[in-house]
């Protein structure tokens, strides 16, 4: 990683008017007021729903996954199955709602915004808010936490510390865009009149606009917002103030249900029974650690949906299948036949992905299990016989032979040896870092990066579990 990275990092770490104060208060995130106001009290005085057996609760649980679960919502009392246990009216959730045709500087502000990060565009809106005094959405915003913990606020030395490029390059991506988009909105702002200023006034640095970020990315949900004339909907990323005190699982007890009704635009049920002192949790989507340390600051540990990330390139190939012993010239020129599938597969041609992945329930990205079973083969007739389908398919056996399926998964095996080989270091020597005292974010890149290594490697024993049982059904040659 480059110097300029870290700088660009570290230089979102400063604290300044309307800002994300340092990494260092992860721990026990503050509130923006020091004493906020009652949540649930707001939500009811603005003709929404709180069950009578619900209360916000500060979690001190020690989470072996992150800087800890801050604040959550808690049941004081059992309670049953399909209960409401929120609804909120339509004027309660934040969203950016670009009046048509109207003229903003927001909206300018936000036309410079790419798709992906979205998160930032709602951000905008928050930061209006929050700059305006005795904003209707004080109650709200007041309760948002002072700090994040995402890596864009790490220091330089602790980005480095997560040791994994694909991640290193998406901090690096944020980092810049903030640091850019802070020129922008200040060339934007320099002239305009304090009556149109859209913060009021008040000087929005890049550490404002990544704690702005952050509070949408890691609190937004995505709803149907307004309808198309043709009576779809629209999918708007809003602010559903108490709704988003929820925490994470990946077997909530609660759900969020959009309702076709007037005066309620969105509400959380009990998904399952929730006895007295169980925290409510919603899932927050099927996400690798990339996402959840990148837009919620915490990793999941045993996450199903991690993965590795790596580029589909005929090098990496090559020297995969030759360490695994069944080197083939197929991967820098396929033969004609196999370029078609590759090309069908979207591994080869002008608008092809070659990002594939590895790991996890999917164990390996069905696009990468078939390119590497046609290129390991020869036989042209065999592939033919197969569709798609069934040669992107784990579960379907092995579709052109044992000894194929093989040499595959030994690539497999190989490809993740090599990825093993790019973190500098060992889980052992990861584990003895978390046992001395370290920083917060030193501590989370070390955990972020340990699940990665140890998801390698369950990706590895389950490959090679699958060899031998291969090999058991027929003897396996090298080639
Ligand atoms: C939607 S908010 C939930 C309320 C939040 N705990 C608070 O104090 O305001 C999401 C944030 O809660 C924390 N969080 C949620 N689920 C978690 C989990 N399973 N493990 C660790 N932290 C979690 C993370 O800081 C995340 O960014």
């Amino acid at each position: 990683m480059s110097t300029k990275m870290m700088l660009m990092a570290s230089s979102l770490t400063h604290a300044r008017p309307i800002a994300c104060a340092a990494a260092s208060a992860f721990i026990n995130p503050s509130r923006l007021a020091s004493q906020p106001p009652d949540l649930i009290k707001w939500v009811r005085r603005e003709g929404g729903f709180v069950h009578h057996s619900i209360k916000i609760a500060y979690l001190e649980e020690d989470k072996p996954n992150g800087p800890g679960l801050g604040l959550g919502l808690v049941a004081t009392d059992d309670i049953p199955k399909g209960s409401d246990l929120i609804t909120l009216p339509d004027h309660i959730p934040l969203r950016f709602d670009a009046k048509d045709g109207e003229p903003s500087t927001l909206i300018d502000l936000a036309r410079h915004i790419p798709e992906e990060l979205w998160a930032m565009k709602l951000g905008v809106r928050l930061l209006q808010e929050r700059a305006i005094r005795g904003s209707f959405w004080w109650p709200y915003i007041g309760n948002l936490p002072e700090t994040y913990s995402v890596p864009i606020f790490f220091p330089g030395e602790d980005i480095k510390n997560l040791q994994y490029a694909p991640l290193l390059h998406q901090v690096n991506k944020r980092c810049r865009f903030l640091l850019e988009f802070e020129k922008l909105v200040k060339n934007e702002l320099e002239t305009i009149k304090l009556d149109d200023h859209p913060f009021g006034g008040k000087n929005i640095d890049a550490s404002a606009l990544g704690w702005a970020m952050s509070a949408v990315s890691s609190r937004a949900f995505r709803l149907h917002g307004k309808k198309h004339p043709d009576g779809t909907h629209i999918d708007t990323p809003m602010m559903l103030p108490l709704i988003d005190m929820c925490n994470h699982s990946f077997a909530p007890n609660a759900e969020i249900v959009q309702e076709n009704n007037e005066n309620v635009l969105v509400k959380v049920i009990a998904g399952a029974e929730i006895k007295r002192d169980d925290q409510l949790e919603l899932n927050y989507g099927r996400l690798n650690n990339d996402f959840f340390l990148m837009d919620y600051g915490f990793v999941v540990p045993s996450n199903p949906y991690d993965c590795i990330e790596l580029k589909y390139d005929s090098g990496l190939l090559e020297a995969a299948s030759m360490a695994a012993g069944v080197s083939t010239p197929n991967f820098s020129s396929p033969l004609p036949w196999q370029q078609q599938i590759l090309l069908r597969l979207n591994l080869h041609g002008e608008n092809s992905d070659l990002k594939v992945r590895i790991g996890g329930s999917e164990l390996v990205e069905d696009r990468l299990l078939a390119a590497l079973r046609v290129l390991l083969s020869n036989d042209k007739e065999a592939v033919e016989k197969h569709n798609l389908d069934t040669l992107k398919s784990i579960a379907s056996g092995p579709p052109l032979g044992p000894s194929n399926e093989a040499a595959v998964f030994r690539t497999i095996i190989a490809l993740c040896m090599i990825a093993l080989s790019h973190f500098p270091t060992k889980i052992m020597e990861d584990e003895s870092v978390l046992e001395k005292t370290v920083s917060s974010t030193a501590e989370l890149a070390v955990r972020y990066r340990i699940q990665k290594k140890s998801l390698i490697i369950d990706a590895m024993r389950d490959f090679t579990r699958r060899v031998k049982l291969l090999s058991e059904k027929e003897p396996v040659s090298a080639q």
